[in-house]
């Protein structure tokens, strides 16, 4: 954690949301006038497609599974250290993963590669990582501590799965049989280490579906957000102002004390009235750890 260089993470399986709701935090991002660094958390593969695909065949040859949602697949450590750099200086390297033939040809690259290494811009306000790892601990990592704000986009697996399947068959060139069998290689480690960080987690957004889901592997389309309810649960938050909440997003409800719930369609407003007043404080306690009086009229 850093008063002076804040981190904030959204983390979710493969599918789950992470990039699509980003253009959530990039709209707060601009109303507040904050300059954050983005960074995808897939730039922490240890492998590129072609080597993950030996590395899978490999590990099957002993009997063992290894996923995207492990430390075989991942540099925990890398992910750690590069928090802790940033947490401390403002500074860090990244590159990207390249997915698809769009993303990769402006690189004169393949899909499924990496760009070189790079050095973050300097002067940014904070830093939003999102990708599958960053509320990860191990017995020899521990990457949620150097987050301040970790939000968790979890959609019930159903629907995760269906929103993977339907991502990956359409726009990153997998067969269908090929995304399922890699959800069901994923199975140890998405229980090991995707699943624990939900409970570390400062905010949860968990999409319902209100349509059957029932055989994610015969679904032909995403239900929409006009098709769930979304279900935000909280954590170590003080002062959470649940009823202005409720008031100002129609069809809203409490289901517990901690957690409200708002139609699908109200999600964009939702995380916006919550994170926003959230992400103030952080650039608020930045401003005053650098003596600014106003960080807004920097
Ligand atoms: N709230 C939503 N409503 C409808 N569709 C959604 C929603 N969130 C995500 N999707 C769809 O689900 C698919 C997966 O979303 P996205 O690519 O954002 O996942 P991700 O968590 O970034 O996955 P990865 O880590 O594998 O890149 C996309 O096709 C996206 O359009
Ligand atoms: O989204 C993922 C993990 O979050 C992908 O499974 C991983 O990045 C590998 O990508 P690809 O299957 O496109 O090579």
């Amino acid at each position: 954690m850093s008063d002076k260089n804040p981190i904030i993470a959204i983390t979710g399986s493969s599918g789950a949301g992470t990039s699509t709701t980003s253009n959530a935090f990039q709209h707060i991002f601009r109303t507040l006038g904050v300059d954050a660094a983005f960074i995808e958390g897939d730039c922490f593969h240890r492998y590129s497609r072609p080597e993950m695909d030996l590395a899978v065949r490999k590990a099957m040859e002993q009997g063992k599974h290894i996923s995207y949602f492990g430390p075989e697949a991942n540099d925990f450590g890398a992910l750690e250290d590069f928090f802790a750099s940033y947490g401390s200086n403002g500074s860090g390297r990244y590159r990207k993963y390249l997915h698809t033939f769009e993303e990769a040809v402006p690189y004169n690259q393949l899909p499924g590669t990496f760009t070189p290494w790079q050095e973050l811009r300097p002067n940014t306000d904070l830093l939003f990582y999102e990708g599958l790892h960053g509320g990860a601990v191990t017995d020899q990592h521990n990457v949620a501590q150097h987050v301040d704000l970790l939000i968790g986009m979890v959609p019930i697996v159903n629907l995760e799965w269906i929103q993977k399947i339907i991502r990956d068959t359409h726009d990153r060139g997998h067969s269908r049989e090929a995304v399922m069998s890699s959800i069901v290689r994923s199975m140890d480690d998405y229980i090991n280490f995707i699943t624990p960080q939900f409970s570390r987690t400062h905010i949860n957004f968990q999409r319902v579906p209100t349509v059957d889901t029932s055989n994610p592997f015969s679904a032909k389309d995403i239900p929409s957000l006009d098709e769930s309810f979304v279900v935000v649960r909280f954590r170590g938050i003080k002062h959470v102002d649940f009823p202005y909440y409720l008031q100002m997003i129609h069809g809203s409800f409490m289901s517990r004390v901690n957690t409200l719930v708002v139609p699908g369609g109200k999600m964009g407003l939702a995380m916006e009235l919550i994170l926003t007043p959230l992400i103030e404080n952080l650039m608020k306690k930045r401003a005053n750890t650098r003596g600014q009086l106003d960080w807004l009229g920097r």
